[in-house]
């Protein structure tokens, strides 16, 4: 069984406002001995091979406290509200996919099947998990000041996109291009990757999301401008429905500078 990052970790330390510093390791125990009353272990053992979303929630939420024992006491009755609700949320996924099973007529106890329900609950778990992620925490303060030339782009292309479509939550993939004009910072490029990654771990449609992706970047950079293009397949459209294999969709949003401006915006389409 693989153990989340949490406990791990070397010692804990909580800083109170007078800058004294105390270990608080004995706070990890409680955390798992008494606080938890045992959800924790639950937790753990239902869990077996913890995926990374499970360990992201126990791992971030390792804290620093720069306010007192208090806080610390919070943050612990906070995480357990998270580890109880994503237990609950796992729980009721494997059942959905044992109804889902037995709904199409098949035998949950066959060997194939017998850990479906939990493969199926840790995949949607994982294409939905930006609904629990925040857009400023991926950022984490990537934002650096910088004297660039104004009116001059900044692209990533090609990056990669996958969702899943809100009609029939299957699932739609393909690249999107971001593009942006600074406004004295520019951002972690790597952050560009992690924005479209947490808004497209949700359930969409593509013309949203690829605003959204937009707006969040003109959001976070306060940017002069900002242009994404999204090019996408949608297996609604290819394994059922229509079956138009080979069909791209293809979005864009410009904002600020690139609406106005003829030749940012030519030069942004422009391959
Ligand atoms: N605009 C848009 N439509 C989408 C997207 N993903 C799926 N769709 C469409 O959503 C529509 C849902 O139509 P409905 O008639 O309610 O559902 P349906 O009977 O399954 O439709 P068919 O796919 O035509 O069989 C379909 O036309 C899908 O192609 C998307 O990202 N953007």
């Amino acid at each position: 069984m693989r153990v989340p990052e949490f406990f791990n970790t070397p010692l804990t330390c909580e800083i109170s406002m007078n800058g004294t510093c105390k270990n608080t390791d004995h706070l990890r125990e409680e955390r798992v001995e008494d606080v938890a009353g045992g959800l924790l272990k639950g937790h753990l053992d239902l869990v077996e091979s913890t995926d990374s979303t499970t360990e992201k929630s126990f791992s971030d939420n390792r804290s620093v406290s720069s306010s007192g024992s208090s806080n610390v006491q919070d943050t612990i009755t906070t995480n357990l509200g998270e580890s109880s609700d994503s237990f609950e949320r796992h729980k009721s996924l494997v059942n959905v996919a044992q109804v889902l099973l037995e709904s199409i007529g098949e035998d949950v106890n066959r060997e194939g099947l017998r850990k479906t329900p939990e493969r199926f609950a840790k995949a949607i778990e994982f294409l939905t998990s930006g609904y629990q992620q925040s857009v400023e925490e991926a950022v984490n303060g990537a934002l650096f000041e910088e004297d660039v030339d104004a009116q001059e782009p900044v692209t990533v292309r090609d990056i990669d996109v996958f969702s899943l479509c809100e009609h029939h939550m299957l699932p739609f993939f393909g690249k999107c291009t971001v593009s942006y004009v600074p406004n004295k910072k520019v951002i972690g490029l790597s952050k560009l990757g992690r924005i479209v990654d947490i808004l497209s771990r949700r359930l969409q449609v593509q013309e949203r999301l690829t605003k959204q992706i937009a707006e969040t970047i003109e959001k976070i950079t306060e940017a002069h401008g900002v242009a994404v293009e999204m090019e996408a397949r949608h297996l609604c459209m290819a394994c059922r429905g229509v079956q138009k294999n080979n069909a791209v969709t293809i979005t864009r949003s410009m904002r600020g500078v690139f609406k106005n401006n003829a030749i940012l915006r030519q030069e942004f389409l422009k391959k």
